[in-house]
Formats: C-alpha cells, structure tokens, sequence
C-alpha cells in the first residue's frame, strides 16, 4: 500500500502531466510583488489585543501592559486667553511646533503655511510647505458655525502629538484664511478630531490625526481634560483615572453627520427638579459656548437675576457680579453639572460690567453644541471603536 507521501507526490506529478503543454502555455504565470505600505509607529501589543478583542476574548494582562507601553500620549491644551475662548495645543507638523486648536467639531488639520501672504504670518508659527510632500490636485475649503474659514492645499508629512506620530498626515496648507483667523495671532491652525467622513480635502477626504494613529494606540480612545482658566490634556491610547471622579458614563453615537453626535434626555437649572427633553447634541472641543434650544435656555435664565436676551449684545447677558446658578444635563442616565462660575463667559466689552452668558441659544444651528463651557467640567472619552461611544466623568 503505497504510503501517503507517495501518493501525494503522485497526484502532484498527476497534476503536471495531465496539462498538455498548450494547457501549460495557457496558464499565465504571475507575481504579486508586496509593497510597503506607509508605515506608522508599529505597536505590536496593540494589534494583538486589538485581535483579542476582535474575537471578544478579555486581553491578557500582560499584552494590555506592553500596549499601553506603546505610542501613547499626552498633550497639553493651553487656554488663548483669560476667558477660555479657545484651548492651544503644540504639535510637530513636518518639523515645527505650531499651536493648534484641537477641534472635536471638525475633520480637518490645517494649518497657517508659508504659502500665504507673509503679512499674514505675523505673529504666527507656520508650516514650511516643502513641494516634495505635496498631494497632486488636492484642495481644501473649510467654513465654521461662526463664519471663519480658511482654504489651500494638501502636503503628506509627518505630524507627532504628544510622542505619538501620523508618518503620512494630510496636513492641509492655507493659502488663504478669513478675517477672524487672521486677527487671531495664537491660533496657527486647527487639529479635527471628529470623524474623517466630513474632511474638505477634494478630490478625495483625508483621515485625521487620530484616524491614521489610532490602531498603533493601546485602545482606539482619546480622553479630552479641558479646565476652567487653566491648562488640560489631550491624551491618546489610554484612559487616566487621576484626572476624574466617580464614573464615566457611556452613551451612544450616532456618526451619520460626522460628529461625536448624542441624545442628551433632561436637564436641571440649580436645585431644581429635572425637567425631561430629548435634547441632539454634538461635544465639540472647537466652540466656545454651550448652544441649547431656546426653551432650555429660558428656564436657566429665568433662575438669573436681570438677565435678558439682549439684541444689542446678540444674546443673553447678565450683571457680571451675578452668581450663577448651576446647570445640570442628563446625558446616559448621569446628571453631568457644569458648575455656575463657568456659565459667565466674559465682559460684553472689555471693562464692561455687563457679561455675556456661556449658555445661548442654538437657533439656527439645527442641533445642540456641548462647547468649551459644558466641557471644561468634564473628562471626556471619545472611543472609536467599531461601535463608537463618548464617555463623560465629573473632573
Ligand atoms: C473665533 N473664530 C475663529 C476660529 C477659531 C477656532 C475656530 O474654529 C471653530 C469655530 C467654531 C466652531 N468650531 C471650530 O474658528
């Protein structure tokens, strides 16, 4: 009885002799040559758990522990002025150190470039365009809630936050920015961290920052500490438990337009009884404010002496010397408060005694913005995973 290896080298030798030699000339030969992809920071301990957790198997510890050792990071996000009206973050964009306003609401990394008019650039750092990196027929055009933009073109180039690098990253060049962008001297660009569905780069959308690191991380997360009057951090790949109280309460997203979009189902205004809503919202580290539907905005307001929707002001302000009730959303079953000193956003005019309100109305907007003044209170976990989900814990 011939043996298994004999048989099996039969029926390959079968297999040779069978074809005829037109059947032999027939068969095109070919080679599948592999390239190298465009590498990123490889962390090999986080495609394992990431494995892991594809099967729905508990990562062991010891694989977590070497991931977590991987391209983590944490940056620092600095506010621009006295009122926290935008929160700066330094970031290497293909060998400088540009600060960039880290933007939850928006896909685009853009920055300030030398490609603009010098005058421009002053006061700015700025990206050195290197024509070498630049991406053939590629454009940009972005325009925001309060009516800044900016446009120009597209380079691949290396961009680090905080230890972690994109080798690739779409860093869109301004050829041209609008009024607001020019007369703001700190802002040398922006950094989107929604989801890479809504970039502006034509012909085809670039990826964001976090979108090109985030499967070297040790989990697909970024956690946002913005602070009242005081600096905070963007961290990437991992959860730190020294920066909130209590726990983080996890709701659903809905990514159909492209933000860290959720359903926000009451509020409170002080000690009051909790009036239920169902209230869209978006968190957006990029906007200053927190923008809710009017109804909501008169019932906190109503709890505010002298307040008034002012039409000279464009919205509600009250005597600077108020002190403001707190504010409480529901948002995943947890009463998430943002703090009453955090709802005075700023004089009306400088030296004014007039001050205009954190909270404002969201008409027009079509939904909710959950901006700098809910965030500031909060530890926020944006987690991009097959299900994305956004955490909320109490600083
Ligand atoms: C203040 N206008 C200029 C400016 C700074 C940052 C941004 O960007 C924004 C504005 C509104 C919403 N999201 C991002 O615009």
């Amino acid at each position: 009885m011939p043996s298994l290896a004999s048989l099996t080298a039969i029926i390959a030798l079968l297999g040779l002799v069978a074809a005829s030699p037109v059947d032999i000339q027939k068969r095109k030969t070919f080679t599948v040559s592999q390239v190298e992809r465009k590498q990123f920071i490889k962390n090999g301990a986080a495609q394992t758990a990431k494995t892991f957790r594809k099967f729905g198997v508990k990562v062991p510890a010891h694989i977590l522990a070497a991931a977590a050792a991987g391209p983590n990071g944490t940056v620092a996000a600095v506010p621009s002025d006295a009122y926290d009206s935008l929160y700066l973050s330094p970031v290497d964009v293909g060998g400088t150190t540009l600060h960039l306003d880290f933007d939850t609401g928006s896909a685009d990394l853009w920055c300030f470039s030398s490609l603009q008019a010098s005058a421009q650039l002053t006061g700015h750092d700025y990206y050195k365009a290197d024509a070498s990196k630049k991406v053939s027929g590629a454009s940009w055009k972005i325009s925001y809630g309060d009516g800044s933009g900016a446009s120009g073109t597209v380079y691949a180039d290396k961009v680090v936050v905080g230890g972690v690098t994109a080798t690739s990253q779409a860093v869109e060049a301004a050829t041209s920015v609008s009024t607001q962008f020019q007369q703001d001297r700190d802002t040398d660009g922006l950094l989107g961290l929604a989801f890479s569905s809504i970039n502006t780069v034509k012909p085809t959308a670039a990826k964001t920052f976090f979108d090109n690191v985030k499967a070297n991380l040790a989990s697909p997360v970024f956690a946002v500490t913005l602070k009242y009057h005081a600096a905070g951090t963007y961290d990437f790949g991992f959860l730190d438990s020294t920066k909130y109280t209590g726990d983080i309460t996890y709701t659903s997203v809905k990514t159909t337009n492209g933000f860290w979009e959720f359903t926000s189902t009451g509020y409170a205004v002080g000690s009051g009884s909790t009036t239920t809503a169902s209230i869209d919202a978006i968190a957006d580290t990029g906007t200053t404010l927190l923008y809710l539907p009017s109804a909501v905005v008169k019932a906190y307001y109503a709890k505010v002496t002298s307040a008034q929707n002012s039409n000279t002001y464009g919205g509600w302000v009250f005597p600077c010397s108020t002190t403001l009730p707190d504010f409480t959303l529901v948002i995943g079953g947890s009463k998430q408060v943002v703090p009453g000193k955090h709802i005075n956003y700023a004089p009306v005019q400088t030296g004014s005694t007039t001050c205009y309100g954190g909270i404002q109305d969201n008409t027009g907007i079509g939904f909710s913005i959950f901006g700098d003044i809910f965030l500031k209170s909060k530890y926020v976990v944006h987690e991009m995973s097959s299900t994305p989900r956004i955490g909320f814990a109490q600083q």
